[in-house]
């Protein structure tokens, strides 16, 4: 198991246009569960690959429990990898795909079995050890592949790529949350690459937030939701995202371009740059006091409704409370505690 840090970690691909990844300090404690999310090309398949050692940073180090792996090559890393697409021997049972990586390791047969059956239990293959790979769903042998990193209790951390892809949709509910629930019982340094925020946000304890070759956020699920700290992170996290509205600030109050003012929980200093207020569309409501809106159309998401605004020229979103009408004059309020200044895209804590 592994605690992985970056120091000055950066990445170019040579002949590419600038660096896959800017130059980045980060560390990964000891058995945690990590999420890279962001969208394509925003180089979380590249962190990965340099985690296991199919790249090769172009500057800076990494270390697993504090020892340099910069140079090391991916075999020599001991770390696990899950695919986009299984990796099971079809003619193969399921038993021998286990035990395949204690075999390997010369591990005795004996303690070889004890493991590949309490890792199958563990992912619900207890009933199909003796059943031939190939005869196998999609999602079971992806569950096989994931055996295969669990089954040994010596790996730095399992890495995932997009290991749901292939899966129906129906079927990766069960797997998303196995997963979690596997982290709890094998308590193992576990990163896993996603585009899908779903999926980010059930499997991690703390999700890196990447765009365009940076780290934008690092934070639990309930941080990342409470308080981005970028404007990327507020308008990818959530569905839809938060609000972002122009605004000049005065101490603790807001102004909108209309002249409208809004109290803000704390005060702020004179700030440059481009400002703006962020707040959720769940902590908007409709009703007949506050800020004049105009509706534009309300959206129905199956078990909540979210009314598109317009509020004094700029588009806003707020949650509307199932078989709540929309009013005739709706005016929009703002939880204060949940509002948030912005100066050219990133949080600014306020005083007080
Ligand atoms: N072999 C390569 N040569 C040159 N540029 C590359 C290479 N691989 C990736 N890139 C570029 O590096 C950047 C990061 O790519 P990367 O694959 O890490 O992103 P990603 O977030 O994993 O995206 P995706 O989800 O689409 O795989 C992109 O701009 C991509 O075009």
């Amino acid at each position: 198991m592994a605690r992985i840090a970056f120091d000055r970690l950066a990445h170019a691909y040579p002949g590419g246009a600038g660096h896959a990844l800017k130059p980045m300090d980060m560390v990964w404690e000891d058995a945690g569960a990590y999420a890279l999310l962001g969208p394509s090309g925003c180089g979380k398949t590249t962190l990965l690959n340099i985690v296991s050692g199919l790249i090769r940073p172009s500057a800076g180090r990494v270390l697993f429990n504090g020892a340099d792996v910069t140079a090391l090559p991916t075999e020599r890393r001991n770390v696990a990898q899950v695919f986009q697409f299984p990796v099971v021997y079809d003619t193969m049972t399921v038993r021998e795909n286990l035990a395949f990586p204690l075999r390997n390791r010369g591990m005795p047969a004996a303690p070889a079995r004890a493991r590949v059956e309490h890792v199958a239990g563990l992912l619900g293959l207890a009933r199909d050890l003796d059943r031939r790979a190939r005869n196998l769903g999609a999602d079971e042998k992806q569950k096989i592949s994931l055996g295969r990193g669990l089954v040994r209790d010596d790996v730095a951390a399992i890495l995932f790529d997009e290991p749901l892809t292939v899966i129906d949709p129906h079927l990766k509910w069960e797997l998303r949350s196995r997963l979690k629930e596997l982290h709890r019982q094998v308590p193992v340094t576990m990163i896993y690459v996603t585009h899908d925020q779903t999926e980010a946000l059930t499997f991690a304890d703390r999700v890196v937030v990447m765009s365009e070759g940076e780290v934008v956020q690092v934070g639990t699920p309930e941080a990342l939701f409470d308080r981005p700290a970028h404007r990327f992170v507020g308008h990818f996290i959530g569905s839809p995202g938060m609000n972002f509205l122009s605004c000049a600030l005065l101490g603790a109050e807001a102004i909108l371009p209309g002249g409208a003012r809004i109290a803000l929980p704390r005060a702020y200093p004179a700030l440059g740059g481009r400002l703006e207020l962020g707040i959720r569309p769940e902590f908007a409501s409709l009703g007949a006091e506050g800020l004049p809106v105009a509706v534009q159309r309300i959206e129905d998401l199956g078990r909540r409704r979210i009314a598109r605004l317009d509020l004094a020229g700029q588009p806003f979103a707020a949650s509307l409370p199932e078989g709540m009408p929309v009013p005739a004059e709706p005016r929009l309020r703002l939880d204060p505690a949940r509002l948030h200044v912005y100066a050219d895209g990133r949080l600014v804590e306020g005083e007080g």
